[in-house]
């Protein structure tokens, strides 16, 4: 059975952790463990990652740049925080695998995604980046930086940047290749980047964040995937959520994720987008399946054990 997994930022990053490389990559060891624990019974895994925080500090630190160390564009930093998140997960994931006897070669895709330069989501951006502010800080990267900044989910403040939506993933054949050779193949990380598309058909890459959980509906649905699994933080997406009466979901019809969506269920930004991604490759093709599960259950949910399961 063919899942495309994708991870959410605590398969990452440990909250409240200082954000160093040796952090990163503890945490990565243990979500190795769950992601060696389906290729074990025998899923044939792909993997799409988150890289918000990442992309954002990488490009703080080419803010500060000189003369003999020019600072690199968004785009180029997105590139950047696929390598190395990749770079963590395959040897994270090949160190687990081969401590299981399990010889399969893993394999990250540095994966652009052409989006439409006339995209909504050009006009207003919307995707938390980097790390969190108080309002005083928020105020003065307003003032000094220009940046757009939003209170995200009671968290503190952060960095939004422009989110178009992803049209086509450029190395899909690539990618398909070494799925079809046994690879485990880490692709569209961060959602991919974005670039966008000349007349005479180069590519351009733009300073954007396109949503992971999108980008791995599109990957699932161009490698027509069995599974879309969205793994984050919660064990199942709930109605009400936060609130005295919040209800977790063990399935939902497609027609109560719609009547969902429209009440203003789930958080733009955080929820919204992966019920979206899951609701639209779920009505993509029959037999198709989304499962929204928390990283530490991504076994238990693909068996039906846990997580909310979309289905009709
Ligand atoms: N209706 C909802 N049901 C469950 N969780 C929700 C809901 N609305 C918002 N959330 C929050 O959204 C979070 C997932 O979004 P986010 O942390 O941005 O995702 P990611 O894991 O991809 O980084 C959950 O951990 C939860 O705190
Ligand atoms: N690109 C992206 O969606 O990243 P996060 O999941 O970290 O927000």
């Amino acid at each position: 059975m063919r899942v495309v997994v994708a991870l959410g930022g605590n398969a990452l990053q440990a909250e409240g952790a200082s954000p160093t490389a040796e952090a990163q990559l503890q945490v990565v060891k243990q979500t190795a463990v769950h992601l060696a624990d389906m290729v074990e019974k025998g899923y044939e895994v792909i993997i799409v990652h988150g890289n918000g925080p990442q992309v954002g500090r990488l490009v703080i630190q080419n803010e500060y740049c000189s003369k003999i160390t020019p600072a690199m564009p968004f785009d180029v930093c997105g590139a950047m925080s696929q390598g190395m998140i990749g770079y963590h997960i395959q040897q994270a994931l090949r160190d687990e695998l081969t401590k299981r006897g399990i010889n399969k070669p893993v394999a990250s895709v540095i994966t652009q995604v052409v989006v439409n330069k006339n995209d909504q989501g050009f006009k207003k951006p919307t995707k938390p980046i980097g790390p969190f502010y108080n309002e005083e800080e928020a105020k003065k990267l307003i003032k000094e930086k220009g940046y757009a900044m939003v209170e995200d989910s009671g968290r503190g403040f952060r960095r939004v940047v422009a989110s178009p939506q992803p049209e086509r993933i450029v190395e899909i054949n690539t990618i398909r290749t070494l799925i079809e050779k046994g690879n485990i193949v880490i692709t569209a990380g961060g959602g991919g980047v974005p670039v966008v598309e000349k007349e005479d058909r180069s590519l351009e890459g733009v300073a954007a964040v396109i949503d992971k959980d999108f980008a791995a509906g599109k990957l699932a649905d161009e490698l027509d995937a069995d599974v879309l699994m969205i793994l984050t933080a919660v064990d199942k997406v709930a109605v009400n959520f936060g609130k005295p009466d919040q209800r977790n979901l063990s399935s939902m019809t497609m027609a109560e994720a719609k009547r969902y969506i429209a009440e203003g269920q789930f958080a733009p930004g955080s929820m919204l987008p992966k019920v979206k991604a899951a609701l639209k490759f779920q009505e993509s093709k029959i037999g198709r399946k989304s499962i929204i599960a928390s990283l530490d259950k991504a076994l238990e949910a693909l068996q039906g054990k846990s997580g909310t399961v979309f289905v009709g």
